[in-house]
């Protein structure tokens, strides 16, 4: 039996679980939020006891702190918890890291000569990795945001700039959440209707094209077929794409010249881009709840946010059906996708012409398993469906799979 300790950091989160990826026995699952913000939080639950309190927590070493803690008061001590591996999250593996990869100091080191392309990520990611050996002499294993997309056809991964210049600074489009998109896009393809589906017109899975919106804080779409990726939103960081909580995705890299121009410094627009733009940018509010609160309330700024958000959206299942030349599934995951419904159906709608629907009650029903939410008009029909990821499940088992148990 292995027992794996999965940190998963994002750009202002670290989430951890301690579970057994064979039966998907979980022991211990916790978020450490708001990290370098005025007011943290921490919720865990262990053994069906809940551990919620405000904290402040100034950086990914005191978020770690906080965890070895918690692990202590619920009796599960980190060095007598029986732990076996720890999968890291790594968001960026640039051309180097194309597969699940055991941790040692030069893979460290290739892990830091990363951080210009992934500076919100790869620090916290790195924190969690040297914290983690101080403290488990046990095999790491990084596993990757990017991994998943480093077989992006040339045509998807290719900017039109300079070929020289791209190759001497390694910028193409790498992609992210990868780990999710993978995960996902596998659970939707093995449920009961897609294989329907596909049996009724008599095709193989290797044809099944699926577009993928992963919407949390951070967000990103792909267009999947047969498994493999054919495109991705995010690019050379995770900056490109839908609009995020915080990122503004796609914009007119002229904006950034002109700003420049205008008095504001590279780091500035960096800052702005990435930290203060997005839903946060628009509407003074990142958070999905609160935004979307604040639009019921008539708020004018609010509801221009969502609108531009969804636009964004529809724009790239559009286009991701003209990659892939149609869509059986379009699947939605993360904290938006999986939890907030009016978002599904404003997606959806204006879909049709893609014969994509909507149920209203599927849609507004709530559930922790994969299920349908689009109207069940016949089996050929493509459907929508909401898949709750698991990042956390995937990462042990690729430890796993690195550390032959
Ligand atoms: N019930 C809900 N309704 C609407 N949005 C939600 C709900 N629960 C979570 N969210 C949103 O999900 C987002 C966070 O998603 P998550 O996948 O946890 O992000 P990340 O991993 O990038 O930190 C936030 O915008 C949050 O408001
Ligand atoms: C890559 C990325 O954007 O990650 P997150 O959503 O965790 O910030
Ligand atoms: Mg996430």
């Amino acid at each position: 039996m292995s027992t794996v300790l999965v940190l998963n950091s994002g750009s202002s989160s670290l989430k951890y679980q301690l579970l057994d990826p064979a039966s998907g026995d979980v022991k211990i699952t916790g978020i450490v939020e708001r990290i370098g913000q005025a007011k943290g939080s921490v919720t865990q639950k262990a053994d069906g006891e809940t551990i919620e309190r405000d904290v402040a927590v100034p950086d990914y070493r005191e978020a770690l702190a906080i965890l070895g803690r918690l692990f202590e008061e619920v009796g599960r001590p980190i060095a007598e918890a029986g732990i076996t591996a720890v999968g890291h999250r790594v968001v960026h593996g640039g051309d180097v890291f194309t597969q699940p990869t055991l941790v040692d100091d030069d893979v460290v080191a290739a892990i830091r000569d990363l951080i210009p392309l992934a500076p919100l990520h790869n620090p916290a990611n790195l924190t969690g990795i040297e914290v983690g050996r101080e403290f488990l002499d046990v095999p790491h294993v990084a596993v990757f945001d990017t991994a998943f997309f480093a077989d992006l056809p040339e045509v998807a991964s290719t900017y039109a700039i300079d070929r020289k210049i791209a190759a001497e600074h390694r910028v193409r489009r790498y992609g992210f959440h990868g780990t999710s998109h993978e995960y996902v896009s596998s659970v939707a393809a093995a449920h009961p209707a897609v294989q329907e589906k596909l049996a009724a017109e008599g095709r193989t899975p290797d044809s099944l094209r699926q577009v993928v919106l992963h919407l949390g804080n951070g967000a990103s779409a792909s267009a999947i077929l047969g498994g493999r990726p054919m495109d991705t939103s995010m690019g050379l960081t995770p900056l490109e794409g839908l609009v995020m909580g915080t990122r503004s995705g796609d914009i007119d890299p002229g904006i950034v010249f002109h700003l420049m121009r205008s008095g504001m410094s590279g780091e500035d627009v960096d800052t702005l881009l990435n930290k203060k733009s997005g839903l946060l940018g628009l509407s003074g509010e990142s958070d999905m709840r609160e935004l979307r609160a604040l639009a019921d309330s008539g708020d004018g700024a609010a509801r221009l946010a969502l609108e531009v958000y969804l636009h964004r959206l529809r724009k790239y299942v559009g286009a991701y059906a003209a990659v892939l030349g149609g869509i059986d599934v379009l699947t939605f995951t993360a904290g938006v996708g999986e939890n907030a419904h009016p978002i599904r159906s404003g997606v959806v709608r204006g879909l049709k012409y893609l014969g994509l629907t909507i149920d209203p009650a599927a849609n507004e029903s709530r559930s922790d398993d994969a299920r349908v939410v689009s109207v069940r008009s016949g089996v050929e029909a493509p459907l929508v469906m909401v898949v709750p990821t698991n990042e956390e499940l995937a990462i042990a088992r690729q430890a796993v799979e690195v550390t032959g148990g």
